[in-house]
């Protein structure tokens, strides 16, 4: 059971909870509110910062080795971002913006979950929960290469998934998960998106993955099987046939997983939710994550205890608001 205080608990819980209204942490949800907005730079770039804090939480996943107990969600990325494995604005995007509220009891690392856990709830209705644990610690130096790339090959990029545990219905479900949203852009990848895609309203040159740019939804799916809309996005359709790293994925098993996945909506959410959630808790194996951080019902909010003496002599002031926790978070944020 939750008692006040506890720092962690109460700093996360302030940030997952308080995202509108009365002591609200608001800057953090307002930067992807509506869903493309981009907090960055200029709306006419053509990024996404949802999509982007996704992928970064994706990076800094990829280089676990769950047999060694390294690696994972660390906030390594931060360290790694000129490698050419991490090509893009998504990282330092990201991190600058994370970095006012990190403090002594948030890591950055617990700041990259938390902004999945916000960005995927945003960019769904009704809005898609996944669970949320505190705790991760920072690295202080890089970690290891091998953050899969476009130009990768199937055999390798399945390895690296593995020795992050992940095996290959999970690779091919997480990766379809995390492109139902955002684009690949030609700025940071000519080599996919040729230059035709720059436009004055794109000048990044973004090319969405599904038609849903900016809704968690199994369309990247279903345009992929059925060959609609993006049919699966730039890293199925690619004329540059060696960088069509979601397409070598997509059918390494004969397309099995992902016609598993068009089942519907419920099911592509359910499954995401899961393989999300343990995206977010691979965690170096000297790192102890908290409980699932749920909103408190009751909770004492900016409570001050002061010693004064005035008119009525001296006396303790002890003052403070008690914040009582609405039904629309759990019935919004919830899906059972
Ligand atoms: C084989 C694995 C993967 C490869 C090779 C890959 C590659 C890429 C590339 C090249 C981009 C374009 C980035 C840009 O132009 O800014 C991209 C975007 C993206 N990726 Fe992946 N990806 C993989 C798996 C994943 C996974 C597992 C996730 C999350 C669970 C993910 C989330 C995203 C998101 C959200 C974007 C959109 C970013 C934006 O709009 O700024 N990716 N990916």
């Amino acid at each position: 059971t939750y008692v006040w205080p506890n720092y962690l608990y109460d700093e996360l819980e302030h940030l997952l909870v308080d995202q509108e209204g009365f002591n609200s942490g608001a800057y953090f949800k307002r930067a992807i509110t509506p869903c493309t907005h981009y907090v960055n730079g200029n709306q006419t770039l053509g990024r996404m910062t949802a999509a982007q804090w996704l992928r970064t939480a994706f990076h800094d996943f990829a280089t676990a080795d769950v047999a060694a107990g390294t690696g994972g969600m660390d906030a390594s990325i931060g360290w790694e971002t000129d490698r050419p494995e991490n090509v893009g604005s998504a990282f330092n995007d990201s991190l600058s913006f994370f970095a006012p509220f990190v403090n002594q009891y948030v890591s950055m690392a617990d700041m990259i979950a938390l902004s999945v856990v916000t960005s995927v709830g945003v960019c769904s209705s009704p809005n898609i929960h996944i669970p949320f644990r505190g705790g991760r610690v920072d690295a202080s130096e890089a970690g290891a290469f091998g953050v899969p790339e476009p130009e990768t090959d199937i055999q390798t990029t399945l390895n690296q998934f593995a020795q992050a545990g992940f095996n290959q219905p999970d690779t091919i479900g997480l990766t379809a998960c995390g492109h139902t949203l955002g684009n690949v852009h030609h700025a940071g990848f000519p080599q996919v998106v040729g230059p035709e895609a720059v436009t004055p309203d794109n000048t990044g040159g973004g090319i969405h993955f599904d038609s849903t740019v900016d809704v968690f939804d199994v369309l990247v799916v279903n345009e992929y099987l059925e060959g609609t809309g993006q049919r699966g996005g730039p890293l199925v359709t690619s004329d540059n046939v060696t960088v069509r790293s979601d397409f070598r994925l997509y059918t390494s098993d004969n397309n099995l997983t992902m016609k598993g996945l068009s089942n519907s909506q419920e099911y592509f959410v359910s499954e995401c939710i899961s393989l999300m959630a343990r995206m977010l808790n691979t965690v170096p194996s000297s790192t102890t994550l908290s409980a699932v951080i749920d909103p408190v019902d009751v909770k004492p909010v900016n409570i001050t205890l002061d010693f004064m003496e005035d008119e009525y002599g001296p006396h303790i002031v002890f003052a403070g608001y008690i914040r009582l926790l609405s039904t629309a978070f759990t019935e919004n944020a919830t899906v059972k």
